[in-house]
């Protein structure tokens, strides 16, 4: 089968997320981690690379990124998105637009669209602007996050000084009219020669006009859910015949670990909320990490009962985070944690674990990477853009499930294990 739908995710929750939404309409999805060395071989209707760019130096991203490219268009894809978080987080040197200019320039292509918008998990885009619930992105909790705080909510703004083409809008007056006046307005501010255009949504009708009139554009960028219509609408029109049923979920004996590095707020009460159910739970603290390392939590680790699906966790409050920040610096207190959490994991599997939740996005890729992992199959979903997928790690079949910081309900990693048992 030729790929329909080239897809690239610059973090691995962010990969689960868009595979997650895209397979809501019944597609296969296969989700890569990382470039796969080899040349694509029976690649699915719809791939999706996941990278660890969101953070990364600029070049390092954009090289990444088209190494990317250039394996999805030898799968034989001609469309392509490029998928950020839905709360555009970026860096101040700022990854996306740089990343997006790469890919219009492989591509050939004059013009892309930008929306981030999710409104199942409350975010919407209006007059440009990026809320989170109903406050504005840089009054929300985002303001905070350990590596990419965010001070702005204006998309324009934040994306105008990270690339070298013009930026413009295609407001919510004209999505609301459909996808023909969507077209036209692009075609319009293609003539005055905007490159760059976000586009307002704020309910999942608008990211159906979106879709509807960007299917064929050569790149789109945004968030997961703008993508999850166009399975839907590439099978209405032939562009994918419909696949075979999906295959069963495995049986995966109940050993489980939970790990947690997010510290947004959301995750803070997820994390709370498990730990008043009784779940047995340990806390890292990045300055006792960097001072004696790894041994004590590995410890405390290797006396669980790992069907009583214990939580590591560093999850903390941002006056916490900040204190750790100041004293490690904000990428070491980053890499200490992440390195833990990654030995947790591996340390977890080897004592039985097969069911692995993981919360924070860079953590995911941490983990994902130190667990050996290369390739996953999406199963159910748990929260709106949370699946759980199925992979192998050191000859093991596992489930793991990767969940973006703010993602979830409060009750998401007993929600995870339920929804597993009924898998
Ligand atoms: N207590 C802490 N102090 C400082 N940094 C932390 C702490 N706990 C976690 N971190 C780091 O914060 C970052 C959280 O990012 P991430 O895992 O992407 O979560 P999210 O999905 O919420 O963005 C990670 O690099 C993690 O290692
Ligand atoms: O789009 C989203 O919000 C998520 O898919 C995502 O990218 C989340 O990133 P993290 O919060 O860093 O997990």
């Amino acid at each position: 089968m030729k790929t329909v739908l080239g897809c690239i995710a610059d973090d691995f929750t962010g990969a689960t997320d868009l595979a997650g939404l895209l397979a809501r309409s019944g597609v296969q999805v296969s989700l890569r981690i990382g470039v796969p060395s080899d040349p694509p071989s029976d690649p699915s209707a719809f791939e999706v690379i996941a990278l660890k760019s969101r953070t990364a130096p600029v070049a390092e991203a954009v090289a990444e990124t088209r190494a990317a490219l250039k394996w999805l268009k030898a799968a034989g894809a001609q469309r392509f998105f490029w998928k950020y978080c839905s709360t555009f987080d970026s860096t101040p040197e700022g990854n996306i637009g740089p990343v997006a200019e790469a890919l219009m320039a492989d591509l050939g292509t004059d013009q892309t669209i930008y929306c981030p918008a999710f409104p199942e998990n409350g975010r919407s885009i209006f007059m440009g602007n990026l809320f989170v619930g109903q406050q504005l992105l840089a009054e929300s909790p985002m303001k905070d996050h350990p590596l990419t705080p965010m001070r702005d909510s204006n998309l324009m703004r934040l994306l105008a000084p990270q690339v070298t083409r013009s930026v413009g809008l295609a407001d919510r007056l004209t999505v609301a009219q459909g996808a023909e006046a969507l077209r036209n307005k692009l075609a319009q501010l293609k003539a005055e020669g905007i490159a760059h255009v976000v586009v307002d949504a704020v309910a999942n009708s608008d990211l159906e006009v979106i879709a509807e009139a960007c299917r064929d554009m050569p790149l789109m960028t945004g968030g997961s859910a703008v993508a999850m219509p166009l399975p839907a609408l590439y099978l209405a029109d032939g562009t994918l015949s419909a696949d075979a049923p999906k295959a069963k979920a495995p049986r995966l004996s109940p050993e489980t670990i939970v790990l947690s590095g997010s510290c947004s707020a959301m995750t803070n009460r997820q994390v709370a909320d498990y730990m008043r159910r009784g779940a047995p739970a340990f806390q890292l603290d990045p300055l006792a990490l960097a001072e004696n390392g790894a041994q004590e939590a590995l410890d405390w680790l290797a006396e669980q009962d790992l069907t009583a699906a214990p939580l590591i966790y560093a999850t903390a409050t941002p006056e916490k985070v900040k204190a750790a920040q100041a004293k490690l610096g904000i990428a070491a207190a980053g890499e200490i944690v992440e390195a833990t959490l990654s030995a947790c994991a591996v340390a977890a599997r080897d004592a039985g674990a097969r069911r692995v939740i993981v919360a924070g996005g860079e953590t995911s890729g941490a983990v994902t990477k130190a667990l050996g992992v290369s390739q996953l199959d999406v199963g159910a979903e748990i929260a709106p853009g949370v699946p759980w997928t199925y992979c192998q790690s050191d000859g093991h079949q596992i489930a793991l499930t990767l969940k973006s910081g703010n993602f979830g309900a409060e009750t998401f990693f007993t929600d995870a294990q339920k929804i597993l048992e009924a898998a």
